[in-house]
Formats: C-alpha cells, sequence, structure tokens
C-alpha cells in the first residue's frame, strides 16, 4: 500500500540570517498534511516570515544566510530545486494587495504568473476563467486593478497565485491592511482552497479567524515551535500563550476569565458555537 507523502515535512529547520546575532529559527520540525490549513501566530519577530519564507527556497537562496535541517515539500528536497522551479508547488501571497499587482487589467495580472511558467496561450485562457471564479471575481477580467477594493485586490493576488496551479498556497499576513469585510473574504477564499485540493499556510495575528479556518495552528516564539495542533490543543492552553503576550481567541479568553471569576472548570471553547454548547450544560 503506498502512503501518501506529507504536503510539508520540515526537520530540524535553522536559520541565521548574515547580520544576526543569533538563530533566527531553532530545531523546527512539523508536517503539514495534503489539503491541511495551517496558521502560523507568534509575537513580532518570533520568525514567521522567515519560517515562510524557507518553505519555497527563497531562503536561503535570493536571501542570504546560514540554513540547517531539511524541508520536503512534496517529496521534493527544496535544498536541491531553485526557487523558480519551487514557484510550480508552492505560491506566495504578501501584505500589501497593491504591491503585487503591476498589469493594465485583471486578466493580464493573472496572465503574468502563468506567463514565467511557459503556460501555452489557450490553457491560460480556461485557468483565468476558473481562478477568477474560484475567488468571487467573475466578470471582472477587463478591469484595472487599481479599480479594487483593498479585499478584491488581494482576492486578485490569491488567484494569480492559483493560476499557476501550486499545491501550496502561503499567504503571510494577507488581511493586515484589509478592513473586516476585506479580511472576511481573504479568510473566505482561505477556506475554499482544499476544494481545489490545495494546501494552505496563512501568518496572521487574527486569533479568531485563524480559530475558526485552521486545521492545524503553529506558535512560534523566539525562532521556537512553543505549540502545535489543532485549534483546540493550542488555544486552550491559554495561560501558557499569555506567558508569550499572545492571546487567545475572545471567547476562549472570555470563558478562562469566566471560570477565574467563579472560580468554575468550564471547558474552554474556540468559537462562539462552542460556548452555547458549553453554556448550555451549563445550564441544565
Ligand atoms: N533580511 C533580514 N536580515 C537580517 N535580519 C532579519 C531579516 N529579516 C528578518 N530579520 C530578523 O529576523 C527576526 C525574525 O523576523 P521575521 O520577519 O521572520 O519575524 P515575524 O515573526 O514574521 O515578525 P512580524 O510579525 O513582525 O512580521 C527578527 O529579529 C528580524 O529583525
Amino acid at each position: 500500500m503506498s502512503v501518501e507523502k506529507p504536503a510539508i515535512a520540515v526537520k530540524g529547520l535553522a536559520f541565521q540570517y548574515p547580520d544576526t546575532e543569533e538563530k533566527v529559527l531553532k530545531n523546527i520540525n512539523f508536517t503539514l498534511n495534503n489539503g491541511e490549513i495551517l496558521g502560523i501566530i507568534g509575537p513580532t519577530g518570533a520568525g514567521k516570515s522567515t519560517l515562510a519564507m524557507c518553505l519555497n527556497g527563497l531562503i536561503p537562496q535570493i536571501i542570504p544566510g546560514e540554513i540547517e535541517g531539511e524541508i520536503i515539500v512534496k517529496g521534493i528536497d527544496v535544498s536541491q530545486s531553485t526557487v523558480s522551479d519551487m514557484s510550480e508547488h508552492v505560491g506566495f501571497v504578501f501584505q500589501e494587495p497593491e504591491n503585487q499587482l503591476s498589469q493594465m487589467t485583471i486578466e493580464e495580472e493573472i496572465a503574468f504568473g502563468m506567463g514565467n511558467l511557459g503556460v501555452p496561450r489557450e490553457e491560460m485562457e480556461d485557468r483565468i476563467i476558473d481562478a477568477l471564479r474560484q475567488v468571487g471575481l467573475s466578470g471582472f477580467e477587463k478591469r484595472s486593478p487599481l479599480a479594487l477594493s483593498g479585499g478584491q485586490q488581494q482576492r486578485l493576488a490569491i488567484a494569480a497565485v492559483m493560476a499557476m496551479r501550486p499545491t501550496i498556497m502561503i499567504m503571510d499576513e494577507p488581511t493586515s491592511m484589509l478592513d473586516p469585510k476585506g479580511k472576511n473574504e481573504v479568510y473566505g477564499v482561505l477556506r475554499n482552497l482544499k476544494e481545489y485540493g490545495m494546501t494552505g499556510i496563512i501568518i496572521d495575528h487574527e486569533v479568531e479567524r485563524i480559530a475558526t479556518y485552521c486545521d492545524k495552528i503553529l506558535v512560534l516564539n523566539e525562532g521556537e515551535i512553543q505549540l502545535f495542533g489543532t485549534p483546540e490543543e493550542v488555544f486552550t492552553n491559554i495561560e501558557f500563550l499569555h506567558r508569550l503576550k499572545l492571546n487567545g481567541p475572545q471567547v476562549t479568553e472570555f470563558i478562562y476569565k469566566y471560570n477565574q471569576l467563579f472560580d468554575r472548570q468550564l471547558k474552554l471553547p474556540t468559537s462562539l458555537e462552542e460556548a452555547v454548547t458549553v453554556f448550555e450544560k451549563e445550564s441544565i
């Protein structure tokens, strides 16, 4: 029986920039299965972006430094592959949507990345239609990217990456410049990645949304993994998170405080629905 390879397997990863005194990543080990969505959280400077950039070889190939350990993405050893080859497997979406957009029309914007991969013209047309449908921007082909709202621009940036058909999508703080509506739009697309057989990684400070949309959570602090597990496994460690100056979802924090104030031991929920169930049981 053949066992499916994980989407990402990281073993003993450590990294140091040339001008930092200490390692920015230390002994990182984790595995992400195909189709899972991973949320990476941690304080500023924890090493979240650095970790993400190691996963497609951007570090150390474009941004140099001293790297140790092994990163296997879809069975490929990243250290033995070029960044351009890895871009077929791993797509990246960054914080500021407008910095990722350079073309006059939305369809040209989506065609741009595919052109770099050498996708034939007829195939491009199909992929443009498909990618715009996936992010809810069908019918916008001829518009200027600049005429879109922030949330729509970020969805376009995601569509441009999706059209390149990577199997893994990494989003580094994709919603930090967006209003709540834009944030919801981007997380809606993140949830749909699974439907298209993709694996997703999102770095964000939005713990409510991370808890709701992600299958696994990785907590990074000072370059080390502090917690890795399901949202329930991670966010119920609320006191530990507080020691790292992190908060859990508001609903988790609320029940935690309630337990303290009224000397109770209610199960800590990570979603509103779960909190309702906890209180229903409480009032029986
Ligand atoms: N190109 C670089 N050269 C030297 N040091 C860097 C470089 N990029 C990041 N660093 C340092 O590495 C550490 C980790 O940075 P990184 O951006 O990965 O953290 P982060 O968790 O993504 O932070 P944030 O939440 O603020 O984006 C920080 O101390 C940062 O100053």
